[in-house]
């Protein structure tokens, strides 16, 4: 067995490393003091200390013994180079424990890695050294669960569920009369169920998700076809409701005729809340009528019922529609109290608050976000501004109109809510939910003069519960905000070394990205991912790759041993060294992508 082979695979002095590699630098610096024919004789002088004959029993346990001598710490080959140029140096080889060591090193797979003093001439390996030198070393298992390094689960699936339906594009055959662009606003969606025709008094709607092109901000446009009035008049009201900017309330953000349909429509702009549905359609059997009257006994859906039968259908409607618990009620009652505060305060009404103009987006009920939708549609489409000193009067409906939401969610029936139902509803609902919930319904139901804020008191300490419930959940997205932070720092040095990596050309030089810093990125883009286990299987570890990136990014001192492929190159360079490499090559990528001068040149 040729000695050489336990030494460094130093091949790459004979093949060379590419020209402009660190180490064809560091190489040419010792070969101005050396030729490399001493470095060969100074080896093989060394190693003819060892028997080639002797058995391979034997010749590991020479080498185990050398290496149990030795210490081990990092490669840096310019400094072995140097001690065996030494002619008067001590021999790296000597067995001779006496002897000052100027060099360790360390065997991994049949090849040995040599290691300098550091430079305090001590031999102990750095405190802070990355111990994983090479992925043919068996790998430690770092017990690290990857689910740790992104946001959780579900509200990862939440999001990107969000994003897919914000970014979905309709179907043209489907929507053959969809507009591309309806005044400002281009990627126009359709958010009606397909064939659903909805109407607001007595006009068509419909409503889309569009793109505003002044900002890219996705926005909910409201149609209300075939409008023929002017809106001028209407200009303050639209300011005063614009202004209206409140964690429960869609917020509306223009309003404007448009001939984009080839009718005269009116367009309502709100924000845009992905994944949002009404509490109608969350919380009611889609077969319920509107008024709940859908006995199939009955020819006169209107006719009035024995209290019995109101009863034992309510109960019906709980029992298929199953139970709210008093936790999601109070969280709906002070969401939408606060947002009733908030318009009334403005000297504003609501006018017409029911099921179907409340959006509801999250999937927990009981941490469901609730907003108010389609505010001051009913004030322009009823065009009453006469009676705008009916605001109190107005206000007053929408108390009641609270109410009777509350209570149809607690009995889960729209019947509960006829007015001959109210007082029924109301002795049933109290045997499942606490006497509280329905002192305020019975406050908002009852023709007392009402104000908005006497619910607080009757909220009291259940606030501080939703408060408390609010802010831990805005710690907790935080907390998933900054993993996913750190993450996005990951992917933009992901994104510089891919820009760099096996560019096929730069400034008319095609191996730019094979030379230079840029080959010590390649090797070291191998390190990062192309590693195997001892018996060649792909090693992957992410936190492995997690660590070396966050090493890369900070230009960590440690270093790193970086093999080509045919393992005849092998680099050993800090962190920091990598980093430099890799800004700067990408500053040279970005300064030419950004230089006119160049494609001029082109
Ligand atoms: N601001 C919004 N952001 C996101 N989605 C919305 C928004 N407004 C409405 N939507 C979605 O569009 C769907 C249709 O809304 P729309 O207001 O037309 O409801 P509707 O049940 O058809 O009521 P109506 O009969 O009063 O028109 C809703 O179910 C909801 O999923």
């Amino acid at each position: 067995m040729d000695p050489m082979a336990l030494v460094t695979q130093y091949n790459l002095l004979q093949n060379g490393p590419p020209e402009e590699s660190k180490l064809a630098t560091y190489m040419k610096r010792q070969n101005n003091a050396s030729p490399q024919s001493s470095l060969y004789s100074t080896l093989s002088k060394n190693y003819s200390n060892l028997d080639i004959n002797q058995s391979s029993v034997s010749m590991k346990k020479a080498v185990d013994n050398f290496q149990a001598s030795i210490p081990t710490v990092d490669f840096v080959p310019r400094n072995l180079v140097s001690s065996l140029n030494n002619p008067d140096g001590p021999s790296m080889y000597a067995k001779d424990k006496s002897q000052p060591i100027q060099a360790y090193q360390k065997n991994v797979n049949g090849t040995t890695y040599f290691y300098p003093p550091d430079t305090n001439g001590s031999n102990q390996p750095n405190g802070n050294i990355f111990d994983d030198p090479s992925g043919y070393l068996p790998m430690p298992s770092v017990e690290s669960p990857t689910s740790s390094l992104y946001a959780q689960d579900d509200l990862r699936r939440d999001l990107l569920h969000r994003n897919a339906l914000s970014m979905a594009s309709p179907d043209s055959d489907r929507w053959p009369d969809l507009p591309e662009t309806i005044e400002d606003y281009h990627d126009v969606y359709p958010l009606d169920i397909y064939g659903h025709s909805s109407k607001i008094l007595s006009y068509s709607t419909s409503t889309y998700r569009a793109t505003y092109s002044k900002t890219g901000e996705k926005c909910c446009l409201k149609r209300i076809h075939g409008f023929r009035l002017t809106i001028t008049k209407y200009a303050p009201l639209i300011e005063a409701w614009k202004k209206i900017n409140h964690a429960n309330i869609v917020q509306l953000k223009d309003v404007f005729i448009t001939k984009a349909f080839n009718d005269t429509s009116l367009m309502f702009i709100f924000n845009y809340h992905p994944d949002s549905e009404s509490l109608q359609t969350r919380h009611f059997n889609s077969n319920e009528t509107m008024n709940g009257y859908n006995d199939p006994f009955s020819s006169d859906p209107n006719a009035p019922r024995p209290y019995s039968h109101t009863k034992n259908a309510i109960l019906r409607h709980q029992h298929s529609n199953g139970l709210l618990s008093e936790n999601t009620l109070w969280n709906y009652a002070i969401q939408l109290s606060s947002a009733l505060r908030v318009i009334h305060g403005s000297g504003l009404a609501l006018r017409g608050l029911c099921l179907n103009r409340v959006l509801v987006t999250g999937h927990v009920n009981n941490r469901a976000r609730l907003r108010i939708n389609c505010v001051a549609i009913t004030d322009i489409l009823i065009n009453d501004m006469a009676s705008s000193n009916m605001i109190g009067h107005f206000q007053q409906e929408d108390l009641t109109d609270f109410g009777k939401l509350l209570l149809a969610l607690a009995c889960r029936s729209l019947i509960a809510v006829h007015q001959d139902n109210l007082a029924t509803s109301i002795d049933l609902m109290a045997r499942s939910y606490s006497s509280d919930i329905r002192n305020i319904i019975r406050y908002l139901l009852s023709t007392q003069r009402r104000h908005i804020t006497e619910l607080m008191p009757m909220i009291g300490a259940r606030f501080y519960t939703q408060l408390d419930a609010a802010q831990n959940h805005s710690d907790n997205l935080e907390n998933e905000l900054s993993k996913e932070m750190e993450n996005g720092r990951l992917f933009r040095l992901l994104v510089k070394l891919g820009s760099i990596n096996e560019r096929p050309e730069f400034n008319l030089d095609p191996a730019w990205s094979e030379t230079g810093d840029r080959y010590m990125l390649k090797l070291f883009r191998d390190y990062l991912f192309h590693q195997v286990t001892e018996d060649g299987r792909p090693w992957l570890d992410m936190s492995h790759i997690v660590q070396t990136l966050n090493k890369l990014d900070s230009g960590s001192s440690d270093t790193i041993c970086l093999y080509s492929r045919d393992e005849k190159t092998i680099l050993v360079v800090s962190y920091q060294e990598l980093k430099h490499c890799l800004e700067q090559s990408y500053c040279e990528i970005a300064s030419v992508a950004a230089s006119d001068d160049h494609i001029k040149a082109e």
